[in-house]
């Protein structure tokens, strides 16, 4: 990626496999949490997106962009892009790894404009690992798989224990997540 001086990945990071028990590519990916604003189908105005795991170790997502993800008139929120990259990136994290993991840190370049209507077909790739940092990056490009690139973005995912979620977020949260869990269906 071009959006910063610094190497990309970091020196130290090493190249990682999928785990054993990845969907393979092809695999359509399903909701990980029925709330999630990236995912959720119960989630009224999330983004809805949708990803199946690509070749090597990438998976590809499309969002597509509506009036309730404006910003200026027309025009998708840049936070919301952000957001959309977020999920994206975590998928190809968690998927590919089988790991629970929270985004420490993410960048994004916002290239081109990006319309009310048209999709974003994002593909992430996982760089890497280095201990419990995993780097990842994504291009989103527009309305097609060889469209215009609209969005760089690359982050730096760190895993957790499960009890983060139950700890910080809700106690109930593995009981949620494994009953709204569609991944892989
Ligand atoms: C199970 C099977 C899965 C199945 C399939 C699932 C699919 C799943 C799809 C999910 C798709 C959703 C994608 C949305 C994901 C979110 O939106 S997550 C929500 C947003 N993120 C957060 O809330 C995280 C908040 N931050 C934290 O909780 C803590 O800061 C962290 C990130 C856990 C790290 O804290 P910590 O555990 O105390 O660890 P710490 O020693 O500080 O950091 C570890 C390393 O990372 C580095 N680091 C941490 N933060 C940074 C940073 N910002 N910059 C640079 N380095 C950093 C540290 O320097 C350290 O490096 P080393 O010393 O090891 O070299």
């Amino acid at each position: 990626m071009k959006n910063s001086g610094e190497a990309w990945p970091p020196e130290g990071t090493e190249p990682v496999a999928a785990h054993p028990d990845a969907p393979g590519p092809g695999t359509k990916l399903g909701v990980h949490f029925s709330e999630c604003f990236g995912c959720g189908d119960e989630q009224d105005g999330g983004l809805h997106m949708e990803s199946t795991v690509g070749d090597g170790l990438t998976v590809k997502s499309q969002f597509t962009v509506t009036e309730a993800h404006q910003g200026a008139p027309g025009l998708a929120h840049g936070g919301l892009l952000a957001c959309a990259f977020d999920e994206a990136l975590g998928s190809v994290a968690g998927n590919l790894l089988r790991l629970p993991a929270v985004t420490g840190r993410l960048e994004t370049d916002f290239r081109r404009p990006v319309p009310v209507g048209s999709t974003l077909f994002i593909t992430a790739t996982l760089d890497g690992m280095d201990g419990r940092k995993i780097y990842v990056s994504a291009e989103g490009r527009l309305d097609a798989e060889d469209g215009p690139v609209a969005v760089r973005a690359r982050a730096l995912f760190v895993t957790v224990e499960f009890d983060h979620f139950t700890t910080h977020g809700d106690p109930n949260a593995w009981k949620k997540m494994r009953d709204s869990n569609r991944v892989n269906p």
